[in-house]
C-alpha cells in the first residue's frame, strides 16, 4: 500500500490530502504538523480553515485513509511520499529580508526527514520555493542519509482560496518537475499516477526541477501583474470617465488577452501574490538581473497605490478628514469564501483611516475579532512601502470595533467601506442603511459590488473603483 505523508496542515497541505485521500481510496494519506491546536481541529467538526466543500470531503476520508497526527517523525518514517506543505513567508530579518523566501520552515522539515527515514522515499515540494531549493533540499537529505535514497520532486499547487476544493478537484493542470535521471523519471511516473486517479493525463504535465520552480512563481506574477495592469487603468478611467468594467469586458474578448482576472480591485491580497513576487524580486537581482526585479517590484507598487489612492478617496471624499467619524468597513478577508486574511488589503485600507483619526466598525462573516486585533496591531515589514501604512498606536486600537451583523456595523456611520465582495453586501437592504446613516451617506465600494446608480437614487454619496465619478467627488482635491 502507498502511504503518503504531508508535512503542513495549513491552507495547502489539509485540503490537498483531502482530495488524495478521496480520489485514492487504496492510499493512506497522513496530514502532519507541528501544531496541535492546528491538528486537534482538523480531527473535529471544526476545520481549521474556511473553505467551500472542504467539510464533505473530509468527513467522507477522515478516520478511513485519510489522518490528521502531531506524530510527524513516525509517518514520516513509514511514508513512502512525503510531501512537504510549509509555509514559507517573506523574511523578515537578515540577508535578504523584506524579499526572499524564509526557508527556515523547510529546512527543518527536509533535516526531520533526513534523521528519521529509515527507507526510500519521495520527496515532494509542494509549497511555493525559491527556483533552486530542490537543490539545496537535496543536498541536505544526501549529506544526512544512511544508504537511503531521496529522489526529489518540485509540485507546487495553483488552487486558489474560497474555489480549493473545486480546483482540486478539476485542475487546469497538475505541474511536476523532477530530475532527468532515471529515478527522477521513475519518482515522476509514481506521483503521476497518484494524480491520475482523477486528472487526465494531458492536463499532468512533467517537466525539469527549475521549470517547475520558477512556473509557479512566474504563475503567481503574471496573475497579479493583469490585476496592478487593470488597477492601473482605473486610476486612468477615473480621471477621464471611461468605466473599467467596460474596458475591462473589452479588451477580455480578445482571445489572446481573455476575460479572466481583469477585476479592478482595491487591490490584491492573500498570502501569496505579493511573497512570491517579492521572492521573484530578490532571485532576479541575486542573478544579476536589476531590470527585471524592477519590472516585476512595480506589481507590487501599484498595488500599494491602489490601496492608498482608495484610503485618500475616503478621506478626501469627507470634507479632507475622517477624523472622529465611524466609518463601516464590510469584509476583512483578502477575498470572499475565506477567512485568510494574510496580507489583506483591509489591513492598509484600515490602518490609513485610523492613520486619519477615523473611528472603524468591522464586519466580515468568516473572521474573528481576535485576528482583526492582532492584524491591525502587526506592524507590516517596510521594504519601500508608501508612508499611509502607519504603524497603529494604542489609542487607535480602541478606534477599532469589530461586530458581527453588517447593519450593526453601519448604524450611525458616516460612510461604508466595502472590502471584501462577500455576495450578502450586495443584497443588503441599502434604503434600510441608508435611513441608519448620518448624511451625506457615503459608500465606498472597493469590489464593485453595489450598483451605484440604485444607491444614488436613494441619495448615497457613491465612489466605486474605476467607475465615472459622482459629482460630488469629481470637485474633490485630486488624489494620488
Ligand atoms: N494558501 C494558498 O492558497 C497557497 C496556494 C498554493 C501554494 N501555497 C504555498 O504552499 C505553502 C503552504 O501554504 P499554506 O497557506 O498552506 O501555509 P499555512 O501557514 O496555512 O500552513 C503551513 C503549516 O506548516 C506547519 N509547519 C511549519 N513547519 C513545520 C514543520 N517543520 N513540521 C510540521 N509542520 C510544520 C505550520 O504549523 C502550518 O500549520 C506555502 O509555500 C505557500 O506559498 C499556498
Ligand atoms: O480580477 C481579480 C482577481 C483577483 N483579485 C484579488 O487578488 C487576490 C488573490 O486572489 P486569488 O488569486 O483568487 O486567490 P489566492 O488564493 O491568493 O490564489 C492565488 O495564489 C495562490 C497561492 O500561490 C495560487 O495557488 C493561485 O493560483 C492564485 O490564484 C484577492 O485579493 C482577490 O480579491 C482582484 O483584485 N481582481
Amino acid at each position: 500500500m502507498v502511504k503518503i505523508c504531508c508535512i503542513g496542515a495549513g491552507y495547502v497541505g489539509g485540503p490537498t490530502m483531502a482530495v488524495i485521500a478521496l480520489k485514492c481510496p487504496e492510499i493512506e494519506v497522513v496530514v502532519v504538523d507541528i501544531a496541535a491546536p492546528r491538528i486537534n481541529a482538523w480531527n473535529s467538526d471544526h476545520l481549521p480553515i474556511y473553505e467551500p466543500g472542504l467539510d464533505d470531503v473530509v468527513k467522507k476520508c477522515r478516520g478511513k485513509n485519510l489522518f490528521f497526527s502531531t506524530d510527524v517523525e513516525k509517518h514520516v518514517a513509514e511514508a513512502n511520499i512525503v510531501f512537504v506543505s510549509v509555509n514559507t513567508p517573506t523574511k523578515t530579518q537578515g540577508l535578504g529580508a523584506g524579499k526572499a523566501a524564509d526557508l527556515t520552515y523547510w529546512e527543518s522539515a527536509a533535516r526531520m526527514i533526513a534523521d528519521v527515514s529509515k527507507t526510500d522515499k519521495i520527496v515532494v515540494e509542494k509549497s511555493t520555493v525559491p527556483v533552486k531549493t530542490a537543490e539545496a533540499i537535496e543536498r541536505i537529505l544526501t549529506h544526512n542519509r544512511k544508504g537511503i535514497n531521496f529522489t526529489i520532486l518540485s509540485n507546487p499547487e495553483f488552487l486558489a482560496e474560497g474555489t480549493a476544493i473545486a480546483d482540486l478537484f478539476n485542475p487546469d493542470r497538475v505541474l511536476i518537475g523532477g530530475r532527468e535521471t532515471p529515478e527522477g523519471q521513475k519518482a515522476i511516473h509514481a506521483l503521476r499516477d497518484v494524480y491520475a486517479h482523477w486528472v487526465p493525463v494531458d492536463r499532468i504535465l512533467c517537466t525539469n526541477l527549475w521549470s517547475a520552480e520558477l512556473s509557479k512563481l512566474a504563475a503567481n506574477a503574471f496573475l497579479a501583474q493583469r490585476i496592478s495592469s487593470v488597477n492601473a487603468m482605473s486610476a486612468l478611467c477615473e480621471a477621464t470617465g471611461a468605466d473599467v468594467s467596460q474596458v475591462s469586458h473589452s479588451i477580455g474578448t480578445d482571445s489572446r488577452i481573455g476575460p479572466k482576472f481583469l477585476n479592478a480591485s482595491v487591490g490584491f491580497g492573500g498570502s501569496c501574490f505579493q511573497k512570491d513576487i517579492l521572492n521573484l524580486v530578490y532571485i532576479c537581482e541575486c542573478n544579476g538581473l536589476p531590470e527585471v526585479a524592477n519590472y516585476w517590484k512595480q506589481v507590487i507598487k501599484v498595488n500599494d497605490y491602489q490601496k492608498n489612492r482608495f484610503v485618500n478617496r475616503v478621506v478626501s471624499s469627507m470634507f479632507n478628514t475622517v477624523s472622529g467619524k465611524k466609518i463601516a468597513v464590510l469584509g476583512f478577508a483578502f477575498k470572499k469564501d475565506t477567512g485568510d486574511t494574510r496580507e489583506t488589503p483591509a489591513i492598509d485600507v484600515c490602518k490609513g483611516l485610523l492613520g486619519d483619526k477615523a473611528k472603524l466598525s468591522i464586519y466580515d462573516p468568516q473572521v474573528s475579532e481576535d485576528q482583526i486585533t492582532r492584524d491591525l496591531a502587526m506592524k507590516k515589514f517596510d521594504w519601500d512601502h508608501p508612508a499611509h501604512l502607519q504603524p497603529l498606536s494604542p489609542t487607535s486600537n480602541k478606534q477599532v470595533s469589530v461586530v458581527w451583523d453588517a447593519y450593526e456595523a453601519i448604524k450611525d456611520a458616516h460612510g461604508i467601506c466595502i472590502l471584501t465582495e462577500w455576495d450578502e453586501f450586495k443584497n443588503l437592504d441599502y434604503k434600510k442603511v441608508f435611513d441608519s446613516m448620518q448624511k451625506p451617506a457615503f459608500v465606498f465600494d472597493g469590489r464593485n459590488v453595489v450598483d451605484a446608480n440604485k444607491l444614488r437614487e436613494i441619495g448615497f454619496i457613491v465612489y466605486s473603483i474605476g467607475k465615472p465619478l459622482d459629482s460630488w467627488l469629481k470637485d474633490m482635491p485630486a488624489v494620488a
